[in-house]
């Protein structure tokens, strides 16, 4: 049976780097939240692998194995010891939406999205939080698509307080920012974590009061290589209605937080009409709808 289902775009609402391995990678703490908004994942029975890209954002996405959901099916079947091709076939779809390289997990989600479809129509379980790391460090929290704590290399999750009505708008530059060299311009690789407890979320104020005192601390990195996100999250800050703007993840994409949609709505006009070369969209928070879990 073919299936559809929407690929959430991610948000760091906070990212603090709290230190650096010998390998390279970072430790994180962020608070992570999804948004209804997003690629569109499509799954059918098909022989062999097949994966066909298109949309408004389609142009540069690697529709051969370098895209994240061929390697996420190869990796499902792999699990269970099948070989795509020979034993299990799938025709894939992937409607491009979101910017890519953005900071916003697009890739990520397209292949999580692509193994919940897929652990449905193979009849297979969803590989393991390392099997996910394998495939990058955004693919866990992904692949469970709720709001969450992440902390090590992304491979740990809590759950998150709840989170209150809110309503984002993102903007994008148009600049696609390479994760690795987002990474590699950071200058201080040890800062704080966010504190032990998360205290509860009463509504979006009381969020965005408590975000404010939180950091991305790739923030700085990613001006220093695209000086365009201070441009973006200084025209989000100036925005009537908007309580906080920050940049996602390894950007270039920042977000505005928002206490009503009407609020949002206005943003996103004012922004599209002075910036018509940014992306621009408003979303809400994603609510899963039970099966993504
Ligand atoms: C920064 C974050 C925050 O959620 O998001 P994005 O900006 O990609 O959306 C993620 O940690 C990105 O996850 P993902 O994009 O899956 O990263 P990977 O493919 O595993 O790694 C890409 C590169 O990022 C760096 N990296 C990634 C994760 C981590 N904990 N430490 C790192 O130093 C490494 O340089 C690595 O080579
Ligand atoms: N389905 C996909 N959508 C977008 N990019 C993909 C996808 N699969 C693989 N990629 C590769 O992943 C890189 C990072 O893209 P993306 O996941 O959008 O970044 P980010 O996590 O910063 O939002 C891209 O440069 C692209 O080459």
């Amino acid at each position: 049976m073919a299936a559809e289902a929407l690929a959430p775009a991610k948000i760091n609402l906070t990212l603090h780097v709290i230190g650096r391995r010998a390998d390279g990678y970072h430790l994180l703490d962020s608070l992570v939240a999804f948004v209804d908004l997003g690629d569109r994942v499509g799954v059918a029975p098909g022989d062999g692998l097949s994966l066909r890209v298109k949309g408004p954002r389609a142009a540069g996405v690697p529709a051969d194995d370098n895209n994240l959901m061929l390697r996420a099916a190869r990796l499902l079947a792999a699990g269970a010891g099948a070989e795509v091709g020979a034993d299990l076939g799938a025709a894939l779809t992937l409607e491009k939406c979101l910017p890519m390289a953005a900071g916003i997990g697009g890739g990520s989600s397209d292949a999580a999205a692509a193994l919940r479809l897929l652990s449905r129509l193979w009849g297979l379980p969803m590989p393991d939080t390392r099997a996910l790391m394998a495939l990058g460090a955004d693919l866990p929290v992904c692949a469970a698509a709720r709001p969450a704590r992440m902390r090590g290399l992304g491979e740990r999750l809590d759950p998150a307080p709840a989170l209150p009505p809110v309503w984002l708008v993102l903007a994008n530059p148009g600049m696609a920012l390479a994760t690795p060299a987002v990474f590699g311009a950071l200058s201080r690789p040890e800062n704080a974590p966010m504190p032990e407890t998360l205290p509860d979320f009463p509504d979006a104020v009381a969020l965005a009061a408590w975000l404010r005192a939180q950091r991305n601390d790739l923030e700085p990195a990613a001006t220093a290589i695209c000086p365009a996100v201070a441009q973006v999250s200084a025209a989000l800050a100036a925005q009537s209605g908007c309580l906080l703007a920050r940049m996602s993840g390894s950007g270039a994409t920042c977000f505005g937080v928002f206490a009503s949609p009407a609020t949002a709505q206005a943003a996103v006009a004012a922004l599209r009409a002075a910036r018509p070369d940014w992306w621009v969209e408003a979303a809400g928070l994603w609510q899963p709808a039970g099966d993504a879990a």
